[in-house]
């Protein structure tokens, strides 16, 4: 419930605001309406083409915050609504995008479109009407680290100076153009540039968000059973979808490439702090991810099965992975991030924030849900006979 008499981190009250959430049906949306409907006052317009993982905040109308929910199925291609929703608003949070690496590649026109261009609209309504704007990008635009072009040998490889990603000082470095992976990440760089200089020569008052593997319920879909039977999802819906169906987890290139994992939760709440905070997050980037949850895909792969099979009570399977080409997994031009881990600096300068669940608490709560919500139609799926 909405708590009485808040304070900001400068002893401030805070005061009830509306927010345009455009974006708010997906994963990242689903779990910031539960928090702000849950623990604030404050009031959302939800925009979205999909409403499945909100539903339960929608309906039925006896629900608390109902008078603080509106949902508005839109799609912000094109849609004159938009300018309308967001002038009603004190504050815009755009989380829409095309963000799966399997489309990257395989979709690199509709994957600019979504992560550029259809953001433009967005940006301009923000800034000639004086509303301020949250903008979710990603550690993405970071590219690979300056030291995965040292040699393999190298004892600079170890030196936090050639791969921790600092917002104000790290380099965004990018493989080719034939390498279409890059689609996303170079659309996100230039949508950072342009919100940075609408704040700098038009006053828009922004905040920049780098998500750094966020994970959790809700995540994505399992294939087959929400969501298309050939689609690829992120990583961690890709693993549940094999530890559900008993099937070896996919490593693409070897597992080799590194990632920090940070709770949705613990995320959760640095993105509240940022709502509640403007003079403390205005005109700042901010890397958002847990520097402590370091792996390597496959060890990720490995922690999974250890917990999937504590959470559901079956053995791992004989053969828990299987090495597959990113070729033949996610086709031509896929490339990698090697290694990302945030800087936490400047977030904790101004926000104050840290991220507190380990990766053992984080995927031991996500895979409990995984298997309370799937495991019964995923043995329902492989029962059913195919047809020929
Ligand atoms: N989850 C992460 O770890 C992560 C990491 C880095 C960046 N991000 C960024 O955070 C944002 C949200 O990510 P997410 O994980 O919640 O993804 P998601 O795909 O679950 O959510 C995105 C939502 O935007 C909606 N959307 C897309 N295009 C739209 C349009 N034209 N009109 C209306 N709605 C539209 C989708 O229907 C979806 O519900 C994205 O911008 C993504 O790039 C997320
Ligand atoms: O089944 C799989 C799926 C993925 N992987 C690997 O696991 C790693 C993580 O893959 P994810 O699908 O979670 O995506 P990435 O971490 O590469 O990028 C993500 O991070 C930042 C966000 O902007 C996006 O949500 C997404 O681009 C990659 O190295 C990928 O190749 C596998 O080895 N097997």
């Amino acid at each position: 419930m909405a708590t009485a008499n808040k304070v900001d981190l400068d002893g401030r009250p805070i005061k009830p605001i509306t927010i345009c959430m455009i974006g708010a049906g997906g994963f990242i949306g689903s779990h910031l309406c539960e928090k702000l409907l849950l623990e604030t006052p404050h009031k959302i317009l939800a925009l979205d083409v999909y409403n499945d993982k909100i539903k339960h905040l929608l309906e039925p109308d006896s629900l608390p915050w109902v008078d603080r929910i509106q949902f508005h199925r839109l799609n912000i291609k094109h849609d004159s609504r938009l300018e309308g929703l967001i002038k009603m608003a004190d504050l815009t949070i755009n989380l829409a995008a095309i963000c799966t690496p399997a489309d990257y590649n395989t979709r690199p026109l509709d994957t600019i479109y979504s992560n550029f261009i259809d953001a433009l609209p967005v940006v301009k309504y923000c800034s000639e009407n004086n509303k301020r704007l949250i903008h979710f990008s990603t550690c993405e635009v970071y590219g690979k680290t300056i030291g995965s072009f040292l040699p393999k040998d190298s004892p600079l490889r170890e030196d936090p100076a050639y791969y921790i990603l600092k917002e104000d000082a790290s380099p965004c470095i990018f493989g080719p153009i034939e390498k279409q992976r890059w689609s996303y990440a170079c659309a996100k760089q230039l949508i950072e540039r342009l919100i940075y200089a609408e704040g700098a020569e038009n006053g828009l008052e922004f905040t920049i968000v780098r998500p750094f593997n966020w994970i959790g319920p809700r995540m994505d879909f399992i294939p087959g059973i929400d969501g298309p039977s050939e689609g690829v999802p992120r990583v961690l819906a890709c693993f549940s979808n094999a530890l559900l169906r008993r099937e070896p987890l996919k490593l693409v290139d070897g597992g080799q490439s590194q990632r920090t994992f940070v709770y949705i939760k613990d995320a959760i709440e640095a993105v509240l702090l940022m709502i509640e905070n403007p003079a403390r997050a205005n005109g700042h980037i901010f890397n958002v991810g847990n520097p402590h949850n370091e792996v390597t895909v496959r060890q990720l792969a490995e922690m999974m099965t250890k917990v999937y099979s504590q959470v559901s009570g079956e053995p791992a399977p004989e053969v828990p992975t299987v090495d597959v080409s990113s070729k033949e997994f996610y086709g031509e031009g896929y490339d990698d991030s090697d290694k990302r881990i945030p800087d936490m600096t400047i977030i904790n300068r101004q926000l104050g924030w840290n991220p507190k669940t380990s990766l053992w608490d984080l995927l031991e709560s996500t895979l409990t849900y995984q298997h309370r919500t799937y495991a019964e139609a995923v043995k329902k799926a492989i029962a059913k006979p195919t047809c020929s």
